[in-house]
């Protein structure tokens, strides 16, 4: 029986959830039970220098799975590569990977997001120079491509445009975007702009998420918004995979992570178990001393109530100083 696309709702629940991966092995490129992805011999090497060299890796449906490692781990280019934006140097020689079921090797980029794995994108110049509403209706040109195309030839297209219209107003009401609509997305604060990020990536209906440092520039207060909102994709079936510097972060929401140095996988497990590896220890020293691994503590709900008060506070403040430069 071909397994399902989307896991069942029962892993919104956290003790199902710690059930799940308690039964994984936490050993790099462990069997998962019921992967989604499965990546085998991915190696990138640029000039003589090998970025990535991953033999074996298997994500599991349905879960938050952290992807983590010093600077220069090579977790972007793995990123890019099984996204279809690089190509294996392996490529040919026994690199393979596959999706929900479906080999992806020779695919290209706007492929691999039809079959349902997208990523995220920075905003770009030109993506920050449209309009809200603008890019969220580009994500659906991204990833309905040629359908959409023909769909415009059989006189159909106004009536799917609105469909999408409609669907971009409900996740921008989702992501409390929809008062900034018809703004620049360029003109959006950095917590604003990776909700954006987001939005735009679920115009597509994806079965996996991707997110590359979804927390970089975020302040507090919007932080745990967007941690909430990526604990509801998954509570609402979606698989998703992330790479993050922040640990705190990583702690908070991963279900599983794996750690990635010098281009291979060299741990996998709960966070707790996995930051307090001697092999992932070393890598982050030996990358950079300052590293802070993380302390909970510093998420506790007091602390980041405070944080929001603090935020909410500046924001006040910042708010009467513009009224009083409007009123001069
Ligand atoms: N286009 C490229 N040309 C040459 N070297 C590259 C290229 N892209 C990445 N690299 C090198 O590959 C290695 C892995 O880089 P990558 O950006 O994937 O790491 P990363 O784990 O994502 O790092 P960070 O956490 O700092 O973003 C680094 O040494 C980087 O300098």
């Amino acid at each position: 029986m071909a397994s399902p696309s989307v896991a069942p709702r029962g892993l919104a629940d956290p003790a199902a959830r710690r059930e799940l991966v308690s039964g994984f092995e936490a050993t790099p490129g462990s069997g998962k039970p019921d992967p989604i992805l499965v990546v085998d011999n991915i190696v990138r090497q640029f000039g003589g220098m090998t970025a990535v060299d991953v033999q074996h890796l298997e994500v599991q449906r349905g879960i938050i799975t952290a992807l983590i490692g010093p600077n220069g781990a090579g977790k972007t280019t793995f990123f890019n590569l099984i996204t279809g934006f690089d190509k294996p140097t392996s490529a040919g020689k026994g690199a393979h990977w596959a999706f929900d079921g479906r080999t992806l090797d020779k695919t290209s980029a706007s492929s691999v997001a039809r079959a349902g794995m997208v990523r995220t994108f920075q905003l770009t110049k030109a993506l920050s120079a449209m309009t809200v509403i603008e890019n969220m209706m580009l994500g659906a040109q991204d990833q309905a491509g040629e359908n959409l195309f023909k769909s415009m030839f059989r006189g159909t297209w106004r009536k799917q445009e609105r469909e999408i219209e409609a669907k971009a107003d409900e996740l921008l009401a989702r992501f409390k975007l929809h008062e900034k609509k018809d703004d620049y997305a360029g003109s959006l604060s950095g917590g604003q702009r990776k909700l954006l990020e987001m939005a735009r990536a679920l115009m597509s209906d994806p079965k996996m998420i991707m997110l590359d440092e979804p927390m970089a520039g975020v302040n507090p207060a919007l932080t745990q918004s967007l941690l909430g909102h990526i604990q509801s994709l998954r509570d609402e079936g979606m698989t998703v995979l992330f790479v993050e510097h922040d640990m705190h972060v990583v702690r908070h929401i991963s279900d599983w992570v794996a750690v990635m140095a010098e281009g291979r996988l060299v741990a996998e497990g709960p966070a707790e178990s996995v930051m307090s590896d001697q092999a992932v220890i070393d890598a982050y020293l030996g990358a950079h001393h300052d590293t802070d691994l993380g302390d909970d503590a510093l998420l506790s709900d007091e602390t980041m109530e405070e944080l929001a008060e603090q935020v909410a506070a500046e924001e006040a403040e910042r708010e009467a100083e513009e009224e009083a430069e409007g009123l001069r």
